[in-house]
């Protein structure tokens, strides 16, 4: 059976962040849209659906077609399960956005995406988005699991911005960008906002979609330095490709938990066509793009988001990669 990979929508977010009252906004929102959302109880030790009074995945069909799925399962259970009721005309769905706990990395639920079975077939990961409380940041971003899910992001959602002063909210706007330079902020008011800044992201696909977002506008200095951050490099002369592989293995086998995200858009000497990548943590993917046009001007830009990556380190093995 060969059918369209079904989207799939992270959604992350320190305790209390809004991730509840965004979901109830999507799945009532007159969209159109078939969507599933798996409002997660899940846990790494299923617990007990009796314990709980529950039943471990309850289904519920809205009056706009959407469909609620809470589970107390592990995910993977769960989106086998919903793949049987698609299949078997018991459900309709056509996206599924799934919302982490508020203490989770967003990361191993990325990665069922990427486990290589039939999830891989069925499932493609579209874009992980994260919601960010501007009145408690301050105080979440402390936390190094609250930074990584700002790292992980394709799209950072501020939410309670009615609760604070505008110069607080660009203050903090600057920082979540300093962390993460590639994911566009978008301000969200009480879980509303256009159903489209958050669906067909192609987060993960391979393409030369790279522009960090402060290409936009430029960054103040840092007050303090956080322990997620964005690393850009850049190069004007080709890069020579076995010493690239080679400076690319180093890092991934040194860093390689390290690295968020990352991604890059490249000119290899002697080839006309741009090679693209993209990873996240030790996964990663890379091919060839289109070709460089005639009039363009050729420009390599790798995006890392990391975890205490040593910079000085990385920019001196990357100068030596240029041809
Ligand atoms: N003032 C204000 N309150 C908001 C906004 N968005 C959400 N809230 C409130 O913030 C509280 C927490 O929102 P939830 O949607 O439950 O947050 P959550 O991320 O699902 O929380 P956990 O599941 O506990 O991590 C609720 O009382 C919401 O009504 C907003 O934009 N402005």
């Amino acid at each position: 059976m060969s059918q369209a990979p079904i989207p799939v929508t992270v959604l992350t977010g320190f305790l209390g962040a809004g991730k509840t009252t965004l979901l109830r906004h999507m799945l009532q929102a007159e969209h159109g849209l078939k969507l599933a959302v798996i409002e997660n109880e899940f846990s790494e030790t299923p617990i007990d659906g009796q314990l709980l009074g529950s039943e471990p995945v309850e289904l519920l069909t809205l009056a706009n077609g959407c469909v609620c799925c809470s589970i107390h399962v592990e995910l993977e259970k769960a989106l086998y399960l919903l793949l049987d009721k698609l299949d078997s005309g018991e459900l309709a769905f056509e996206r599924l956005v799934i919302e982490c706990t508020g203490l989770a990395d967003p990361a191993p639920v990325a990665q069922t995406f990427f486990a290589g079975d039939e999830l891989c077939e069925r499932y493609v990961l579209d874009g992980i988005i994260t919601l960010v409380d501007a009145a408690n940041a301050e105080r979440h971003l402390q936390e190094s699991i609250a930074q990584a899910q700002v790292g992980f992001a394709d799209r950072i959602l501020l939410s309670k911005t009615d609760l604070v002063e505008a110069p607080a909210v660009e203050a903090l706007s600057q920082r979540l960008q300093r962390i993460n330079r590639r994911a566009p902020i978008h301000i969200v008011e009480h879980g509303r906002i256009e159903l489209a800044e958050l669906l067909d992201i192609r987060g993960f696909n391979l393409n030369a979609d790279i522009a960090p977002a402060p290409a936009l506008r430029p960054l103040l200095p840092a007050t303090s330095k956080d322990r997620i951050a964005t690393l850009v490099l850049h190069s004007e002369r080709p890069l020579d490709m076995q010493r690239l592989s080679a400076f690319m293995e180093d890092l991934l086998e040194r860093h390689g938990n390290a690295l968020l995200r990352y991604k890059g858009v490249l000119e290899v000497a002697g080839e006309p066509r741009r090679l693209v990548f993209q990873g996240v943590l030790r996964l990663y993917g890379f091919d060839w793009d289109a070709e460089w046009a005639e009039d363009e001007a050729r420009r390599s830009v790798l995006v890392f988001i990391g975890d205490n990556l040593p910079e000085a380190e990385i920019r001196a093995g990357f100068a030596a990669v240029q041809a």
